[in-house]
């Protein structure tokens, strides 16, 4: 895969202008409001060679934020653009995203599909779109695996043979087929055990290096968005209640709720790194 500069003079990949979501609520339960205001006038944007922490508390909105980011969700209000475009609300619009804008989900167990083996996961997208010949298109997986650290004896592999770690490296993997210029990881790291959440995280950070990728990385932990993020936004109850450079949220937070969280954090963690 060439390796892509870091240079961005360019407008973002993606940005959202005060965006809104509403969601008809899911039924079920008595006494709920019939609309839930999942995204709340949300701005924010990604450009390759960041990356941009999401945190909030379960609920709070990050998820259909993301899904809003990569085209799997439509608006209710306000405007998101393509590489300084507006696009438009449809399925057909939206789609444009698809191909520059992938995602790593939370549990590599669910988000791939237990019947094929890792060769066919990662083929299959360059197939679907009738990218290149079938020699060509098994050199670029070899690539891949190479490139998110795993074995090329993975080729021939069930996920449900292979450890959570590595399940989500093919994830991450199958996020890079396309060459995107954006890789919105959605709490990829929570399935996994701690013991190797820190390998994951290192992995999403070098890969956006090597590629000059813009990710955007969510999390209800601010310390593990802090961890890889440029600029934190912080969200609460569908609003972005802050956003800006990441030492800045943890010195100066400006709104009580970014100072609630971080009242959780130890107080060492607080210093920012030389
Ligand atoms: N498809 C949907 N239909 C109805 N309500 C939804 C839908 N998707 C999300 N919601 C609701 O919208 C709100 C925001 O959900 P969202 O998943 O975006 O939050 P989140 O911060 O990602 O939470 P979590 O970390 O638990 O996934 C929640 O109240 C959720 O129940």
């Amino acid at each position: 895969m060439p390796e892509k500069s870091a240079a961005n003079q360019e407008a973002p990949v993606i940005e959202l202008r005060n965006v809104h979501v509403v969601h008809k609520a899911r039924t079920g339960k008595l006494f709920r409001p019939d609309k839930v205001h999942a995204v709340n006038d949300v701005t924010l944007s990604v450009s390759r060679g960041e990356t941009v922490g999401i945190v909030g508390e379960s609920g709070c909105g990050k998820s259909t934020t993301a899904r809003v980011m990569v085209g799997l969700q439509g608006v209710t209000d306000g405007e998101v653009l393509f590489k300084g475009e507006t696009i438009g609300n449809s399925y057909a619009e939206r789609r444009k995203l698809g191909r520059s804008v992938s995602v790593v989900f939370q549990d590599p167990a669910t988000a791939l599909n237990p019947r094929m083996t890792v060769r066919d996961t990662l083929l299959d997208p360059y197939r679907v779109h009738g990218i290149s010949t079938p020699r060509d298109r098994l050199a670029k997986v070899k690539e891949l695996l190479e490139l998110v650290g795993l074995p090329q004896s993975a080729l021939d592999v069930l996920p449900r043979q292979i450890s959570g770690g590595q399940r989500q490296r093919v994830a991450i993997a199958r996020a890079l087929t396309l060459e995107p210029d954006v890789i919105i990881a959605d709490e990829p790291t929570s399935a996994l055990d701690v013991s190797v959440r820190a390998q994951v995280l290192n992995l999403l950070s070098d890969l956006k290096e090597r590629l000059g990728l813009g990710l955007v990385f969510i999390s209800h932990d601010i310390n593990t968005v802090r961890f890889v993020s440029d600029r934190i936004g912080v969200m609460y109850f569908g609003k972005l209640v802050e956003m800006g450079p990441t030492d800045e949220i943890f010195l100066h937070p400006k709104d009580p709720y970014t100072a609630k969280l971080l009242s959780a954090v130890p107080s060492l963690l607080k210093e920012p790194s030389a």
